[in-house]
């Protein structure tokens, strides 16, 4: 098994998130950190774009996916883009980091951290 990765690290994403009612009335900023199980060989060997793990396609992805969508909790967020990366991207594992940064005024970040495999 490769231990091979391809990282996106602190995408920041504007949307609708919060288990508060008044949290369901405005925007706020996400910054997700990713680590993506990922051959980097092929495309190493090749330097054909068509064989790496595409970071540009990925964030795109996400960004669009998260600012079109309402969540409670970070820890959905969490869930369903690990499910978007493998399922879209053919990745066989992924660890993502959700940060709030805007959550607790007096602590400097407030995170969940997850891994999911295929
Ligand atoms: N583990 C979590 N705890 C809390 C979350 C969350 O998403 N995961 N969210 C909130 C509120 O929305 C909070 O961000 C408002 O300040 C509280 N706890």
């Amino acid at each position: 098994m490769t231990k091979d990765c391809v990282f996106i690290e602190g995408l920041a994403v504007i949307t609708t998130i919060g288990v508060y009612e008044w949290e369901k009335t405005i925007k706020q900023k996400l910054v997700l950190d990713l680590e993506m199980a990922w051959d980097n060989r092929p495309a190493g060997l090749s330097d054909n774009v068509e064989l790496c793990l595409d970071y540009a396609k990925v964030s795109q992805a996400i960004e669009h996916y998260v600012t079109h969508q309402q969540f409670g909790l970070i820890e959905r967020v969490a869930e369903e883009v690990a499910q978007l990366v493998i399922n879209d991207f053919s990745v066989s594992r992924v660890k993502i980091k959700v940060s709030k940064p805007g959550a607790i005024p007096a602590a400097q970040n407030v995170a969940v951290m997850i891994e999911r495999q295929r």
